[in-house]
């Protein structure tokens, strides 16, 4: 059998990063950024107020008091937008708004509530810290500073910087779009009547959901019946459209297995056992005159989605130009003694928490077999038991994978 690591090495050496695309400034978004993007002026670009009031000079008004205000003529009234802003004079006023430009001479803002609020005349009831509430040109970002680098992954708050320095459209490494394919002619769709010896289709749910929350773009399609024909023009039709297919189901040693049957003959696919449990049988090659990448999984729905955490998401990850490519995983003690399977290495769902001290516990759930869906849902980690361990007794320290909290 090959090793986990092996497998995923051959997997990591033939997905490539998706070359890099100019995209409007929305669609960057979950994207990363291949550039290094300055800002062509500076953040605030001029100075300006910080709160609807009276810029004044600081000194005029150091005396002012509830029970003594000093009075000032208002001799501008300045709202955000306006261009046409006049320097005011020794005891002189301005009425000024928020974002609005500080006139020149002015060095500090009264809010209106330390005023009467007057127009034409002024009584300014508290003395204002020399420069207060005035926005400085470049405080936030200096003209020619690098705000955002290569690499950054872009969200809501990136993208609003991005635009803050003028840019709408920036060059990214575009999500990868996904195809998932369940296979098997016992599958029907939820939402449908289940008649005796079918059974839903979740796996391309469970898939398509776990490839958008990596970060791509996935399509699910209807499941395709076991006939090659059906399945062959279904991946060709698909082609056009994908940067990856997934397909599930039909990999094993069954009289059915058209998964196995078609992509042998096309492309470079090779079917492996790999030594892991669960996710034994595992297909990865590629097809089509693009040299599509694709992974045939397991059908067992526990064992399709462990192949899609160790196989597939470091993959889409690779596409898009993440660093990180794994997940996060802690050192955690284990709750209840293990088996594990000789030889292979055991990616067993568990509840992981962090205890009292900081560390970690980690309980593995009651049954590790392959179609339990229920125990999936409810696990947010994975025990690492690698191969050369048949037992690990509770107590030991382990490896858990994080899986995103899903349930909280
Ligand atoms: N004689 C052997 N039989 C099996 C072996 C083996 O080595 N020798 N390996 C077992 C292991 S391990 C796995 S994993 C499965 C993989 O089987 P396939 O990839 O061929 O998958 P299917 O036979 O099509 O389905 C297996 C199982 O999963 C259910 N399934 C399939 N697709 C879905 C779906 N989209 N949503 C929900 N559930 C699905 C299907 O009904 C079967 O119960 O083979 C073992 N057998
Ligand atoms: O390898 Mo299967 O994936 O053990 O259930």
């Amino acid at each position: 059998m090959k090793r986990v690591a092996d497998h995923l090495s051959d997997v990591l050496e033939t997905i490539q990063p998706l070359p890099v695309l100019d995209v409007h400034l929305l669609d960057s978004q979950g994207c990363i950024l291949t550039e290094d993007v300055a800002a062509p002026w500076p953040l605030p670009q001029f100075d300006n107020s910080a709160m609807d009031g009276y810029a004044v000079c600081a000194e005029d008004v150091a005396e002012a008091s509830e029970e003594n205000p000093v009075e000032l003529p208002v001799v501008a009234d300045i709202a955000a937008g306006d261009l046409d802003v006049s320097a005011i004079g020794p005891n002189l006023s301005a009425r000024i708004m928020t974002g609005a430009p500080i006139p020149a001479r002015a060095d500090a803002i009264v809010p209106v509530e330390h005023t009467d609020g007057g127009t034409a005349r002024v009584r300014v009831t508290s003395p204002p810290k020399l420069g207060a509430h005035i926005r400085r040109a470049g405080e936030d970002v200096k003209e020619g500073e690098v705000v955002l680098s290569a690499g950054t992954s872009l969200g809501a708050t990136q993208i609003g910087l991005l635009a803050a320095v003028g840019r709408d459209r920036v060059v990214v490494r575009p999500k990868p779009r996904i195809v998932v394919i369940s296979t098997g002619s016992e599958l029907v769709e939820p939402g449908q009547p289940v008649g005796l010896g079918q059974i839903i289709d979740s796996n391309s749910f469970t898939l398509t959901a776990a490839a958008r929350e990596a970060g791509a773009i996935a399509y699910r399609i209807p499941p395709v019946p076991d006939d090659s024909e059906q399945l062959m023009s279904v991946i060709e039709d698909q082609l056009v459209r994908a940067d990856l297919v997934i397909t599930t189901g039909g990999v094993s040693k069954g009289a059915y297995d058209v998964v196995k049957e078609v992509l042998s003959d096309l492309g470079s696919v090779r079917f492996d056992e790999v030594a892991m449990q669960p996710g034994k049988p595992q297909g990865f090659g590629t097809i089509g005159e693009e040299s599509t990448p694709i992974f045939t999984l397991p059908g067992n729905p526990v064992s399709s989605f462990v192949s899609f955490e160790v196989f597939v998401r470091p993959a889409i990850r690779k596409m898009f130009g993440a660093t990180r490519l794994h997940r996060s995983s802690v050192k955690a003690v284990l709750q209840q003694s293990m088996r594990s399977p000789e030889g292979r290495r055991q990616f067993a769902r568990a509840q992981l928490q962090p205890s009292s001290d900081g560390s970690y516990l980690v309980t593995p759930l009651s049954s590790q077999q392959s179609h339990r869906l229920a125990d999936l849902a409810y696990a947010n980690a994975l025990v690492v038991v690698p191969e050369h361990l048949t037992e690990v007794a509770a107590g030991q320290v382990v490896d858990a994978v994080r899986l995103e909290q899903r349930r909280d």
